[in-house]
């Protein structure tokens, strides 16, 4: 019963392993089935030459002692040099060949994890170590898919090498032929326990090794290097560096004794076989059972059927090692989508009516608090909206879902009346234009920056120029040492880039955010615009611009602004206070103030700010005052 169980547990354990290596073999082969083949016709060859070489050695030395012609004794020598020189120019041509696979198999490989990683259309996945640690391992794994392949054709090398001097071994004693491959087993078991071991270690530190790079790439980013200087915090990221570097060489260390400790064992194994074959072939040629040249091919064929078996043993450890690793790959290319998807999503149509919550709440993940509980929301088409509320209110998450960058827990968000969830996401995205509180800095050129924003037109200078007017940052990027060509990075300056002076030119956080702005702008005449914080950062003339802008581009367009300077949401069509969960309170600026709740309140505490009243009325609840 138990055994039937066992049985069952091994088949499972053993299916994602060949599906890994139809997974590998088929990155080769679609990488480069030419290189492939001559790999394979290089096994062959490979696996016939030493065989070749024992059989000539043995005819070459009975020959000499037997009264053979010598032209005869000269070809065979011919031939021996011959195989001499097929044998040594193998491993170059191999080692050229596996290379040439490698690198195909990896690109293509490299390109479907990414084109897979791309599917997935949250952002949940994103957030999850696990899933992390897989991809990096994953990612790992793809760099040399054509190890498999080089492993597999390794075995058959060996086997043939095996069967050659088998049968060699089998003809001048079956009972050594025996103990040399009944010595063979414990080394295979040890090896595939040990490569398991591996891969499981592995696993096992790749959150240390996570976390180390990321405390590298903080000790080592343009952007931390300020605060880690001034508050003197390089040290102790180091120590905290050095200490995942610690923890996951711990685990290699103890993978690389146990493997010493094998390994030693089992070579001593062989050792003790091949001694003990030598004495008894010396006794035979003693007692003339064994030619001179008999003794010779026993010799070779022990050490052959040795490393032969230890080649191919150690192919398929490795082999197995890379299999383990490219289950992650597997896993990830055929990975369910992050958030369900229907078979047949309908197109998102222009926006008519409006956007509805409806009765929404949402968490990042069981057992997390509930950030919206009950969100309750309209926001009519072609109006402004805005959403205020203290830190930590849930006003970008409400955002995230309004994009489906994730689905409400429960509850739903309705595109005239349709559930997000019904939508195409990637036409619902079509339909929405963004700037994120949390906005990239692409280290790519100024007019790149702005275009990456409207992928299709990203050469198009027209739009381009347009979008950086409207945002206020044109007369600066014209000014840049190569207009909106310049490289906005001085990440991938080269040592020629280095001396001219007008490379790498670093952006004021300010203008960073009007390029975001751009970019948001750039994408045109979409049906919503989101804009979560779009003037933090910004100078009060500039601040003024933009906003003075924005009520200009949100004219007949359906918007979301989030901001805590409440001067700047006063005229949006509805203002919109969440706390606590739920929408709190809602209704034009002059509603709000006349309702003389929580909005009215934080109004006149930042107005007080400017004006220096010190009359302004206590804010009931901690909320963000931006003076
Ligand atoms: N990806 C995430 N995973 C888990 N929790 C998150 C995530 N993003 C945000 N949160 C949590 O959700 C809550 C709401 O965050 P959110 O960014 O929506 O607030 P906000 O109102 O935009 O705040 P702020 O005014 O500070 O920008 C916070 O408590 C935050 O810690």
């Amino acid at each position: 019963m138990s055994s039937g169980r066992d049985h069952h547990t091994a088949r499972a354990a053993r299916r994602p392993l060949l599906a890994a290596a139809a997974t590998a073999t088929g990155l080769a082969w679609k990488g480069a089935r030419g290189g492939v083949l001559m790999l394979g016709v290089a096994a062959v060859l490979g696996g016939v030459a030493p065989v070749l070489v024992a059989w000539l050695t043995r005819a070459v030395l009975d020959g000499i002692g037997g009264g053979t012609p010598v032209s005869e004794l000269v070809a065979l020598g011919a031939g021996l040099a011959l195989t001499g020189v097929l044998s040594a120019l193998l491993p170059q041509l191999e080692q050229y060949l596996r290379a040439e696979v490698d690198r195909s198999a990896s690109r293509l490989g490299v390109e479907r994890l990414h084109a897979a990683v791309d599917r997935f259309i949250g952002l949940g996945r994103f957030e999850d170590p696990h899933f992390l640690d897989r991809l990096r391992l994953a990612g790992d794994s793809v760099r040399s898919p054509a190890e498999i392949v080089a492993a597999a054709l390794a075995v058959a090398r060996g086997l043939l090498v095996l069967a050659g001097f088998l049968v060699s071994l089998l003809m001048l004693s079956p009972v050594m032929a025996l103990v040399v491959v009944a010595a063979a087993g414990p080394t295979l078991l040890a090896e595939l326990a040990l490569s398991r071991r591996r891969a499981g270690m592995t696993l096992d530190i790749t959150p240390a090794e996570r976390r180390e790079l990321f405390y590298n790439n903080l000790l080592t980013s343009p952007a931390a290097a300020k605060e880690i200087r001034l508050f003197g915090a390089g040290g102790f990221l180091r120590a905290r560096m050095m200490a995942e570097r610690r923890t996951a060489d711990r685990a290699r260390r103890a993978t690389d004794r146990r493997e010493l400790v094998a390994q030693g064992g089992l070579a001593v194994l062989a050792a003790v076989v091949a001694g003990g074959g030598l004495v008894w072939a010396i006794r035979s040629a003693h007692a003339h059972a064994l030619s001179v040249g008999d003794v010779s091919l026993f010799i070779l064929a022990v050490a052959g059927v040795q490393g032969a078996l230890g080649s191919v043993i150690s192919a398929l450890a490795g082999a197995h090692h890379r299999l383990l690793l490219i289950a992650h790959y597997r896993a990830m290319i055929t990975a369910e989508p992050d958030l369900p998807a229907l078979a047949v999503s309908r197109p998102v149509p222009p926006l008519r009516r409006g956007i509805e919550l409806r009765d929404v709440w949402f968490r990042y993940a069981d057992g997390h608090p509930w950030i919206l509980k009950g969100v309750n929301l309209t926001i009519p088409a072609g109006t402004a909206t805005a959403l205020v509320g203290r830190n930590g209110a849930g006003k970008s998450t409400l955002v995230k879902l309004l994009c489906r960058f994730y689905d409400p827990t429960r509850g739903a968000v309705l595109w005239d009346g349709v559930d997000l969830r019904e939508l195409d996401p990637r036409l619902l995205r079509e339909r929405i234009t963004a700037v994120f509180q949390d906005f990239v800095e692409y280290d790519l050129s100024a007019s790149e920056n702005i275009g990456i924003g409207d992928v299709a037109r990203i050469d198009d200078p027209g739009p381009i120029r347009l979008a950086a007017r409207r945002a206020g940052v044109h007369a600066d990027l014209v000014a840049l040492p190569y207009g909106y060509d310049t490289l906005l990075s001085r990440m991938f300056m080269t040592e020629s880039d280095r001396a001219d002076p007008r490379t790498g030119v670093v952006l004021s956080g300010g203008q960073w955010q009007r390029l975001a702005l751009a970019r948001a702008f750039v994408r045109d005449a979409r049906d919503l615009m989101i804009l979560d914080e779009p003037s933090a950062g910004l100078d009060a003339a500039a601040e003024y611009e933009v906003h003075a802008g924005l009520r200009r581009h949100r004219e007949g367009r359906t918007s979301v602004l989030i901001s805590h300077r409440l001067g700047a949401v006063r005229d949006a069509d509805s203002i919109v206070v969440l706390d606590g969960g739920v929408v709190a309170e809602q209704g034009s600026h002059a509603d709000l103030l006349a309702a003389d709740g929580t909005y009215a309140t934080l109004f006149r505490l930042q107005a007080a700010g400017y004006t220096g009243d010190d009359d302004a009325p206590e804010p009931g609840r901690r909320m963000d005052v931006v003076p």
